[in-house]
């Protein structure tokens, strides 16, 4: 007879079981088989331990008699509020923001309601945290800080079972998927498996900038390797030890998981491709742009989020969209996706054909100024942008010769953006714009200060990663504006949320970059005469719910104009709409 592996319970057994083991758990050795059990009901200790109902002290002693919690809390009984600030207090004891993100995130993993009232109430303060720069730091340590999964790994162990990992997943109703395959994390390149913390930052942000509730919300890594060599070597190293899978192996695993999503989710699920590198990126996009609510947030978010800043600069620089000519150091997601968009919005505005407005708009890739006689050898995503010019192989030279009057950095190369670069735009322009986009802030093509001492504080600046205050001439300047100069966020934060709502409340199927520009228009019109004033091209981050709902109004408005809108009847005020089905944090009374 097989030996039965099973627990038994056996009175000459070595091991003594505990009092009352009726499940023989105390009583197994390491070599026995155990069943993994939990009650259903959450109540009591369980109750305490699911971040999704869990509320600590706050639990009402009414609560603590009915849910069995007597004992298991000690007698205070405590306000979310008294919660909130007991935790920024501790928070604000760590002195590395790194201390801080795992605080942040135990926070989530205990408390989902508080997690997401200190971020809603605390946005300013915590999004440098739980988003960038911060977290690309993580990323990059994610093997050592790794706790809990956070999200699904699906990687290329899974191929042929990826429907059945997605009903491994705890939460049925899914509206938002973020996914990465963690090959372009920020301007960090490759973390492999250890970009998760993209996805789940991102969607955090969902939640308490956009008002998607948490449970609707689905972080997804996909791992095929990567090529990371001191990830490969690294001991701590969560993911799958081998090269990147690429071609056909890539190709299917990906098939197979867009269209597990669909089977599982059906069409209204939203799918955010984020950090995948180009080569991927554009060939995911228009694979599935047709048949899956798809939207890539590096592509299309940042080009709706420069565009909203450009459109409202215009206010304080002056002249028409056509009017100005765009220079971009990196033609890759970032910078195509958003030259794209200016396009599109300028022959929209000037009825001229895209081909003709696309020649106000000007590429420096690696190799230099994307111009016609590179064209062969061009990237297909570039040749749009190939125009007539001579050859020129630098960015200051570049800016010499089409005097620019919009400098965009979307190249992922830290302080790209020299002394002579910005003078160079100060001595063309008035007011510069200069917009620093990468991320994290060590690739910022240059810092807040820098565009402001080179440009002898006449630039206009927005960067993707914020900025400390600046001394200068004496003057201490805060981050959002200093003299003329402002250096607010250009970061995809300000529209993917709101976005992504807007299609969820909308029943959207699909996304159109006619959506993409009601998002732009939603967020440029939140700039107020006061944001104006001070020289502000973005509103506060502090405002964001209620510009996501603006956001989100607008975006499922044109959904149902273009008739890609499924939730019947319209609601007649949508912004109101927006507001009243946003996510709250504040603690709910349990009967
Ligand atoms: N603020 C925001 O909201 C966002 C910021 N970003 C940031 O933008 C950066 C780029 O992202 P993404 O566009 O997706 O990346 P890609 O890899 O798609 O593109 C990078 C581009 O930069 C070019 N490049 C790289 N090195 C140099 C160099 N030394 N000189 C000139 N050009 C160079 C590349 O040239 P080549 O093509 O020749 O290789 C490529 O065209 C990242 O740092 C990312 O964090 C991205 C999305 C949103
Ligand atoms: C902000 C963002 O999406 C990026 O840097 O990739
Ligand atoms: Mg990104």
């Amino acid at each position: 007879m097989e030996e039965n592996k099973d627990v038994v319970v056996d009175s000459d057994s070595a091991v003594v079981g505990g009092v009352e083991d009726v499940y023989g758990e105390d009583r197994a050795t390491e070599d026995q088989l155990i069943t993994p059990w939990i009650v259903s009901i959450a109540s009591g200790y369980t109750l305490l331990r699911d971040p999704k109902f869990n509320k600590g002290l706050a639990f009402s002693e009414k609560e603590r008699d009915a849910h069995y919690l007597r004992g298991l809390l000690p007698p205070a009984v405590i306000t979310q509020e008294l919660q909130e600030k007991k935790l920024m207090h501790n928070i604000r004891q760590y002195q590395l923001p790194l201390q801080k993100y795992m605080a942040v995130m135990d926070l989530a993993a205990r408390n989902d309601r508080l997690f997401y009232k200190l971020l809603i109430d605390n946005v300013e303060e915590l999004l440098p945290i739980v988003y960038t720069p911060t977290v690309g730091e993580a990323c990059q340590k994610y093997g050592c800080i790794f706790k809990h999964p956070q999200g699904l790994y699906i990687s290329l162990k899974e191929k042929g079972k990826i429907l059945e990992v997605l009903k491994n997943w705890p939460e049925r109703t899914i509206q938002v998927i973020v996914v990465t395959d963690g090959e372009r994390i920020l301007g960090l390149g490759d973390l492999g498996c250890q970009g998760m913390g993209i996805p789940v930052g991102k969607l955090a942000l969902y939640t308490a900038l956009g008002g998607v509730r948490p449970s609707a919300c689905l972080p997804i890594t996909i791992d095929v390797g990567t090529n990371n060599e001191q990830l490969l070597k690294d001991e701590f190293y969560i993911g799958l030890r081998q090269k990147r899978a690429t071609g056909q192996e890539y190709d299917e695993l990906l098939e197979e998981f867009m269209s597990a999503v669909k089977k599982n989710y059906g069409e209204k699920v939203v799918i955010q491709f984020e950090d995948f590198a180009n080569h991927n990126a554009f060939k995911l996009l228009s694979k599935y742009t047709a048949s899956h609510l798809v939207f890539n947030d590096d592509i299309q978010g940042t080009a709706s989020v420069v565009l909203a800043g450009v459109v409202a600069a215009l206010k304080l620089i002056g002249g028409s969209l056509a009017e100005h000519t765009f220079l971009f150091l990196g033609a890759g997601e970032a910078g195509t996706g958003i030259a794209e968009l200016i396009a599109l919005e300028m022959s929209k505005q000037t009825k001229a054909p895209l081909e003709e407005t696309r020649k106000k708009i000007w590429l420096v890739d690696s190799k230099g100024l994307i111009v016609s006689s590179r064209k062969n050898s061009l990237q297909e995503l570039k040749k749009p942008w190939a125009h007539e010019h001579e050859p020129i192989g630098d960015l200051l030279s570049a800016v010499k010769s089409i005097k620019p009057t919009v400098l965009i950095g979307s190249s992922g190369v830290g302080k790209a953006f020299t002394k002579e670069i910005i003078e160079a735009m100060a001595s063309f322009n008035e007011r510069p714009l200069i917009m620093a986009l990468s991320n994290p802030t060590l690739q910022s093509e240059c810092t807040a200060e820098e565009a402001y001492t080179w440009s002898k504080g006449r630039a206009i600046f927005a960067s993707g990663s914020p900025f400390d205050s600046v001394e200068y001439e004496g003057k201490t300047f805060v981050p959002g504006q200093v003299g003329d100069v402002t250096f607010v966020e250009a970061n995809n934060a300000y529209i993917f949320p709101g976005f992504g709502f807007g299609l969820v409340i909308s029943g959207a199927i699909r996304v159109h970059n006619e959506m993409l520009l009601a998002a732009s228009e939603a967020l440029a019109g939140q700039v107020t005469q006061e944001n104006y004033e001070k020289g502000m091209i973005y509103p506060p981050f502090s405002n964001i719910r209620k510009i996501s709902a603006h956001i989100a109004a607008n975006v499922a408005a044109k959904a149902y104009e273009l008739g890609v809108a499924t939730h019947l009847p319209r609601p007649g005020n949508l912004v109101k709409y927006a507001e009243s089905c946003m996510y709250s944090p504040v603690y709910r009374s349990y009967r």
